[in-house]
């Protein structure tokens, strides 16, 4: 899965025309951690670490995609799976679903990125309890604490609602409407914010301005006079 994980993320770097991507699981659990058969193989402190490096790049390379992504987390999200949610700009739960940092349990940390970008989602209070209790989160919590974005629903519970993949790109379609240069603007805007030093960020940002400024997009609107009303 990891190895998997990380082609796909390479095959998004080059999607030059995308704008969004939804990360789903399959068999109704988002993802359940790393492979407890092939982890017991390399449990000694040095391999844990390479596999930390590894799933850190991967992750870190995924979150970086100029792409906004929405984890979909149905069932469950444990360990590594939770980790794996945070590696996306949003979170979209199902009433159903519990996202779980079990890493307590397992006599662990998160080692996959996961627990720095905790704290810049929930701040370090809730993460600490996150970690700390290996609290299962729910929807309800979720949105509470700010780890869920949204919340998809079942079909008995609302009338044709569509899948909860039809439901997420619904969501997201908002945040992805408009000429893919542009959306990816905005990832890279708000990216640059997020991890970068002010003014750091600030020059990074002058120099995505410059990308789409006078570029077709920003020329058709300034032609089409277009309100905002
Ligand atoms: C830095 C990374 C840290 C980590 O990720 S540590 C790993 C954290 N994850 C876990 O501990 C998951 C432990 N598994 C569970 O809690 C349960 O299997 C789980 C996911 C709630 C599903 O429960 P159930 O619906 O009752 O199904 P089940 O237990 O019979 O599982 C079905 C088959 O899937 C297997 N499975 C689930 N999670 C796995 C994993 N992470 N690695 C390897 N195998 C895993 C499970 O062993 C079972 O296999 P089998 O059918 O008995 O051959």
């Amino acid at each position: 899965m990891m190895v998997d994980l990380e082609e796909r993320v390479s095959e998004l770097e080059n999607w030059t025309d995308g704008k969004g991507l939804i990360l789903c699981g399959a068999a109704e659990t988002f993802c359940s951690g790393s492979d407890l058969n092939a982890v017991r193989a390399i449990s000694n402190p040095q391999d844990g670490m390479k596999m930390s490096m590894f799933m850190q790049n991967t992750l870190t390379r995924l979150l970086r995609l100029p792409l906004i992504s929405v984890a979909l987390v149905e069932g469950r999200a444990l360990g590594g799976g939770a980790e794996l949610t945070t590696a996306c700009d949003f979170r979209l739960m199902a009433s159903d679903s519990v996202i779980q940092f079990v890493h307590k349990h397992m006599g662990l940390v998160p080692g996959w990125g996961g627990g720095a970008r905790l704290v810049r989602i929930v701040g370090s209070q809730n993460a600490l309890k996150l970690l700390g209790g290996a609290l299962k989160v729910d929807p309800k919590l979720g949105l509470q604490i700010g780890l869920a974005d949204g919340v998809v629903e079942d079909a008995q519970t609302v009338e044709a609602p569509g899948s909860h993949l039809e439901q997420a790109e619904k969501w997201l379609g908002t945040y992805i409407k408009g000429p893919a240069p542009v959306i990816q603007a905005v990832k890279k805007v708000v990216l640059s914010g997020r991890e970068l030093p002010l003014s750091e960020a600030l020059k990074t940002e002058m120099g995505v301005f410059g990308t789409v400024w006078g570029g077709p997009a920003n020329l058709q609107a300034l032609a089409s006079k277009s309100k905002h009303k």
